[in-house]
């Protein structure tokens, strides 16, 4: 008989609890890996992650744990559910213990100095690792819920991409494979920005003529930037790209939808941040993504705009004036600026 391997979580937030879950369900024994030995601890005794996912009860196959490297050593297959703030700081000490491992990353975000989208770092720390990437709409508390879902896991590595179907495939979680990386995990990190300006339209009660807009005109963006930087523009077409940005752009449920509402209520960003009390990677994404558009002299009207509001001083009603008096431009021009 063979000894099935427990599969690794890393991070108890939102959806590395919610993800722990999915397998659990799968009959995969899981080990949930938090910093916080005391959370651990509460959560193995309650079977409820109450800051992250109230409500929701964590399955008896899911351990939780704050010993990194036990987990490490334990699993073959670990899935990276941690802020990009904290990814790079907390692998980098235990990077031996990452050879040979499959990491899969679900985490949204581009590294600040760096402009490294996660998979990469993975790679830099952990070079003999097999790398992999889950994106998609994937909205933590939906899946916890089993709301029918469905994902990507984006690698060159096929066994990978087989390997990660197995085990998160499930009645209510489909998972969809591509070889695309780089395009799944780009858009999963370009559509938080997006997001906060479509909490921002919703705040001030815009029209639904202007939320289509907005969502359509930042899929342009994203696709456009995206394939300066060499991506295949047909991936945003698919669920990593304008199925993320459609559900984040379009529900409260998103913390980065929520960001953008409260900073159209009037609060400062630090009390928008401060009110969610949970992770929205577009407020460091914008700042990243602004300063590489300018760089590369990609024409990215919607991020300079909301740069502008949020770290230039600018009012919403200015942003708003120099967007609509803008030279109006070709549609879809991404795809045949790729050549595509
Ligand atoms: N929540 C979602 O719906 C969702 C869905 C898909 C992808 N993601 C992505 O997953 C990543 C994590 O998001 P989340 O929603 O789980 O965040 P969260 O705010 O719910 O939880 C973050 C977790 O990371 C932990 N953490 C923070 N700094 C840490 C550090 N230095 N070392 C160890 N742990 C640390 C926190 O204690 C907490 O457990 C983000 O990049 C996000 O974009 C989130
Ligand atoms: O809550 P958000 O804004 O981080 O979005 C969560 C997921 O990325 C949606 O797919």
């Amino acid at each position: 008989m063979t000894v099935q391997q427990p599969i690794a979580v890393i991070g108890g937030g939102s959806f590395g609890t919610a993800i722990a879950n999915l397998l659990a369900e799968n009959g995969q024994a899981v080990h949930l890996w938090m910093r916080d030995p005391e959370q651990a601890e509460a959560i193995r005794s309650n079977r409820e992650n109450p800051r992250y996912l109230k409500g929701v009860r964590i399955l008896d196959g899911v351990q939780p744990t704050s010993d990194l490297p036990a987990t490490l050593a334990a699993c073959e297959l670990v899935f990276v559910a941690l802020p990009s703030s904290a990814l790079r700081q907390a692998l980098q000490p235990v990077c031996e213990a990452l050879t040979g491992k499959m990491l899969v990353s679900t985490t949204k975000g581009i590294e600040a100095q760096s402009f490294k989208l996660m998979s990469q770092i993975l790679e830099e720390i952990a070079p003999d690792a097999r790398i992999g990437v889950l994106s998609g709409p994937n909205l933590a508390r939906e899946v916890a819920e089993h709301a029918l879902t469905a994902s990507v896991i984006a690698s060159e590595d096929e066994a990978l991409c087989r390997k990660v179907q197995e085990t998160l495939h499930g009645r209510t979680f489909r998972v969809y494979a591509s070889r695309d990386r780089f395009g799944v995990e780009l858009g999963g990190a370009l559509k938080n920005v997006y997001a906060i300006m479509s909490g921002m339209a919703a705040a001030l009660g815009m029209g639904e003529n202007t939320k289509s807009m907005l969502i359509t005109r930042a899929l342009a963006e994203m696709t456009r930037f995206a394939v300066n930087l060499g991506a295949n523009p047909m991936t945003f077409l698919g669920l990593a790209g304008v199925g993320d940005l459609i559900v984040t752009c379009s529900s409260p449920k998103s913390r980065n939808y929520q960001v953008g509402h409260a900073l159209g209520e009037g609060l400062s960003l630090e009390n928008a941040v401060g009110r969610i009390g949970e992770v929205a990677e577009g407020v460091n994404t914008i700042k990243v993504l602004k300063a590489k558009a300018d760089e590369l002299q990609v024409y990215m009207p919607l991020v300079t705009g909301l740069h502008a509001i949020l770290f230039e001083g600018r009012t919403l009603e200015q942003v708003i004036e120099a967007l609509m008096s803008g030279e109006p431009k070709t549609d879809v021009d991404f795809i045949s600026a790729s050549g595509f």
